[in-house]
C-alpha cells in the first residue's frame, strides 16, 4: 500500500530500526533500572557533544527554509537544543559527579562523530527537504521512545527524570509541528529527491540506534 503522507513513508522505511531500539538493552535497562551508571554517563557525555552540533545542524536547516514560520521554528529549536545541553545535561552531569571539563576531556566518540558529521554535511550541502528528513529521526524517535518509557517510567530516579523530559506533552507539540512541515514539503517533491530524503532518514535513524548501542558498550575509539 502507498503511504498516505511523506512522514508515513519515511517512518515505514525506518520502522525495523525503531523496533530494534525499543528492545535494545540500553532502553530496557533505563526502564527497569538495570542500566549501568557508566553507560548512562557515557550517553550524557556524548549527548552533550551531540547537542552542540545538532543545534548547528538545525540552524543550517533554518537558513534553508523559505517559509518564515519554518525559519523561526528551526532557529528556535536550535536555541533550545543548546538550552537543554546547558540545563538538563548540566544537572544530570552533576548527579553523575561529572563536570564540563570531563565532557571536553572525553571528546566526541566514534558514533557521535560519525552521526554529527553526517548531519552537518547534509544540512550544509543538501536541499531543505533533505535537511528536514535528516534531522527528523532525532525528534521523532525520541518522542516515540519517550512515550513507551513514560508508561512505566523507571525505579531509578535519575533515569525517571531523563524519561520525563522526552515523554512530555511539550515534546509532542514540537514534533507535531515538525511532522506537519515534513508533510507540506513532501507534497511537491520529485521521485529522486524523495528517495534521497528516505535514505537520509534511514541513515540518521540507524545512527540513533548506534548512539544507544555505543553508550551501552561504552564504545571507545578503536585506536
Ligand atoms: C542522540 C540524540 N538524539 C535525539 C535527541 C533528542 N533531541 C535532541 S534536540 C531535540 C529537539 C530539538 O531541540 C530532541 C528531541 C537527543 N537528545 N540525543
Amino acid at each position: 500500500m502507498t503511504p498516505s503522507t511523506f512522514s508515513q513513508q519515511l517512518w515505514d522505511a525506518a520502522e525495523p530500526i525503531y523496533d530494534a531500539i525499543l528492545v535494545h538493552p540500553f532502553i530496557t535497562g533505563l526502564a527497569d533500572g538495570t542500566l549501568p551508571r557508566e553507560s548512562f554517563a557515557y550517553f550524557i557525555v556524548q549527548d552533550s557533544h551531540y547537542l552542540r552540533d545538532y543545534s548547528r545542524a538545525l540552524a543550517l536547516t533554518a537558513a534553508r527554509a523559505h517559509d518564515e514560520d519554518e525559519v523561526a521554528m528551526f532557529a528556535d529549536h536550535a536555541a533550545n537544543a543548546i538550552a537543554v545541553e546547558r540545563g538538563l545535561h548540566a544537572e544530570l552531569l552533576g548527579d553523575l559527579e561529572l563536570t564540563s571539563t570531563d565532557v571536553d576531556a572525553a571528546g566526541s566518540g566514534p558514533v557521535t562523530t560519525a552521526y554529527m558529521s553526517y548531519l552537518t554535511a547534509v544540512c550544509a550541502t543538501g536541499s531543505y527537504p533533505e535537511a528536514v528528513a535528516t534531522v527528523l529521526p532525532c525528534y521523532w524517535i525520541y518522542r516515540q521512545v519517550g512515550h513507551v518509557l513514560e508508561a512505566g517510567s523507571s525505579p531509578d530516579p535519575l533515569y525517571a527524570r531523563w524519561i520525563a523530559t522526552y515523554g512530555s506533552a511539550e515534546v509532542d507539540a514540537i514534533v507535531d509541528r515538525v511532522l506537519s512541515v515534513t508533510d507540506r514539503i513532501g507534497s511537491d517533491l520529485g521521485a529522486a529527491e524523495r528517495e534521497r530524503c528516505v535514505r537520509h532518514f534511514r541513515t540518521t535513524a540507524r545512527y540513533e540506534w548506534m548512539f544507544w548501542d555505543a553508550a551501552y558498550q561504552r564504545l571507545p575509539w578503536p585506536i
